[in-house]
This record gives C-alpha cells, structure tokens and sequence, in this order.
C-alpha cells in the first residue's frame, strides 16, 4: 500500500514502519497537558442501573455534570456482543490491501479510514475504524465474497439491540430535562425509527511504547448521544475541568464488564439549552490490542435540533440556533472545536 494512502487515511498501519519504533509523524509532544487521573473518589464516573428507580433523576444528573457515565443492567446480551467482538477480530485482522477495498470515499462517512476529526491535528492516531451506516452488505461481499453474511447478521443484530438501547436513553435524558411523555413523541428523537444512528467499529493496536502515541485525538461526538463498548480494555479519557477538588485532568474511563460508556455529544448540549455538558474526550494506547465500538445516534438529516421549547421558554432565551446533524458535521469540518460557537445566539 502506497504511504500516499495511509497519509490521506490518516491511519495506523504497522506493516509501513518497525512496531518498536514510533515514527515522527505517529509521535505526540503533547499528551500530557493535563494529569491524566484514575476514575476513584470524586473522579468516579457514575455508574447507572438502568433499572433504578430513580433512573431519570441519576441520568440527568449524570448528564449535567458529567456528561458521561457508565451503564450496567442494560438488557442486552453477552453473545451478542461476544459476536459483535469476533466479527471485529475478524476485520481488523484483514490485510490492509483487502480492507482498502473498502476505504472511505472523499467526503463519504462510511467504510474503512480514519476520522475527519483527525484533520485538524498535526500527528496521525494509533487507530484504524470502520463506520456503518444502515446495512454494511455491500462492503461485505468486497471483505469476504465467500462469507459475508455472518458479519452482516451480526451487525443487524448489534444495530437493533443498541437502537432500541439508545433510544431509551435519549428519552429518559429528554425526561428529566421536563419533557413530557406526550411532547417527547413530538420531538424530532421521538421514537426509534425517527433516530438515525452510526456504528464506528474501532481497532487500536498495541504499541510498544504507549506514551507517545495517541488512539483518538481530544474530541467532542457530534451527535446526540454515543454508546460506547469497550471490550475489556481501558483506553477512553475524559476532560474533568478545574473545580474545587483539582486543575483540570483527564479521567480514565473505566472498561467495567457487561457495561457500556454513554457520552453526551454536541447536539445534546444544544437541546438542552447548554444543561448537558458534551464531554471532550480521548482515546490512549497501552501494550494490549484495544477494539470498541462507538453508535452515535441523532435525528434524521432533515431534522432540526435546537433548545427544547419546555427550556427555553419565556424565563430562559435559547442559547444556540436550531442546526441538522450533517449541519453541524459541516461547520465542524471548518470550526473544529469553535462549531458550536457559530450556532451561538448571544454572540451574532
Ligand atoms: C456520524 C458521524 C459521527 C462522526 C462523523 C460521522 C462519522 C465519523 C464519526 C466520528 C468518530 C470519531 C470522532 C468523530 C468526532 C470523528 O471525527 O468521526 C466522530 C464524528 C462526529 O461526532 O461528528
Ligand atoms: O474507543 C473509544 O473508547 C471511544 C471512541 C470514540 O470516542 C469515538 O468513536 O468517537
Ligand atoms: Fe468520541
């Protein structure tokens, strides 16, 4: 594979250099800007029982401060994801010339590369990803034209399981905001076949010297909500601002069995009326193989989101103008980090 490719990609791969040695242009200067903290004592992330009585009360809690926190109980089951593991094994175990067959088209979010975040970064990540968006058939007759239905039927199983999953997250978290039941099959999250969502399948291979590399650069979803599953491995950071208890540091999220990490994202902070907190995040590199899964969920593309009407009513002005996902996506694409601020009413 021509470096060209991978340059463009923005992608790991370890057959182009010596695995012991980190290349100048995979090496970060910067990782440590801030402390990087274990998730103990007030740094705990919360961990939520989707079965608490008080689960509206906690997620919105959790949303507010956080905006992230860990969720057991969830219903779906282990050989689920069991499947859902081997199927990534499988791919990423592919040679890189078979999953180029599949890469990312320009201006395309679906199929094998890296992430457009990565762009605004001077460093490339220790990371490869594959994104699905609806039925991945067609890139899997290119994967494996012999056997392509096994990861089709378990990507369709997982994408049903984790729909109905987020779903019920985005209502309980619409709840506790003080949206009915009634005005909530209203909005534009209302019922599961009104959200759209995005599968990102992501492999991090194992580095022999972690503490120069980074898996994903420091990021924000843009989305309403992600659910991510972390197989076993930790890896995931979250930003915790200067508060009463310490400067500003990064918080390992911990991978807890039969759990997944929910993160707020963009669009949920904006619907929110800035309540929700749109937790900046990154992926570290260890010496193990790391694989997750991350399911972003949000409106169709023709859909509107801006600050629910219970919130910003006539004591409190909405904060952002109404923006569609792929909206939003594009002035990212420009802004980066300053999207949001472009959709800030008080600042035009
Ligand atoms: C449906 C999505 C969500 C995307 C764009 C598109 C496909 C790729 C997703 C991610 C995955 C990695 C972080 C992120 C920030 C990135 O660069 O690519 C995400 C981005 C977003 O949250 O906007
Ligand atoms: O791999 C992870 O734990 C998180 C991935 C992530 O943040 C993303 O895909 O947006
Ligand atoms: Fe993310």
């Amino acid at each position: 594979m021509s470096l060209h490719t991978t340059r463009k990609l923005k992608i790991h791969q370890p057959e182009n250099f010596e695995f012991d040695s980190i290349p100048d242009s995979h090496s970060w200067g910067n990782l440590h800007d801030h402390p990087s903290v274990e998730p103990i004592g007030p740094d705990a992330i919360p961990v939520i029982d989707l079965n608490d009585p008080k689960l509206i009360e906690k997620i919105g809690k959790a949303c507010e401060e956080w905006g992230v926190f860990i969720i057991r109980n969830h219903g779906i089951e282990p050989e689920v994801l069991n499947r859902l593991c081997s199927q990534m094994h499988r791919l990423f175990a592919l040679p890189a010339e078979v999953k180029l067959k599949v890469a990312k088209a320009e201006g395309n979010d679906v199929g094998y590369g890296g992430t457009p975040v990565s762009h605004f970064f001077p460093k490339f990540s220790w990371f490869e990803g594959f994104a699905i968006v609806g039925s991945p058939v067609d890139h899997a007759q290119k994967l494996w034209p012999d056997d392509y239905s096994s990861f089709c039927e378990v990507i369709e199983e997982y994408n049903k399981a984790i729909n109905s999953l987020g779903c019920r997250l985005i209502h309980a978290m619409l709840l506790s905001l003080g949206v009915s039941e009634e005005a909530l099959h209203q909005t534009p999250l209302g019922d599961s076949s009104k959200i759209k969502t995005a599968m990102h399948l992501n492999s991090y291979p194992a580095c022999t010297n972690p503490d120069r590399v980074l898996g994903l650069p420091p990021h924000t979803d843009s989305a309403c909500v992600a659910i991510v599953y972390q197989n076993g491995v930790s890896g995931l950071q979250v930003l915790r601002c200067k508060d009463d208890i310490a400067p500003t540091r990064w918080v390992r999220v911990p991978a807890v069995p039969d759990t997944f990490v929910v993160n707020i994202g963009d669009l949920m902070h904006v619907l929110s009326n800035g309540r929700f907190h749109n937790v900046l995040h990154r992926v570290t590199i260890s010496k193990t193989n790391r694989l997750s899964s991350a399911c972003f969920f949000g409106p169709q593309a023709d859909e509107k989101v801006g600050p629910h009407s219970k919130l910003a009513g006539l004591e409190e002005s909405p904060l952002y103008r109404p923006v569609t996902w792929p909206g939003l996506q594009k002035i990212r694409s420009m802004l980066h980090d300053k999207a949001l601020q472009a959709i800030k009413i008080d600042s035009n």
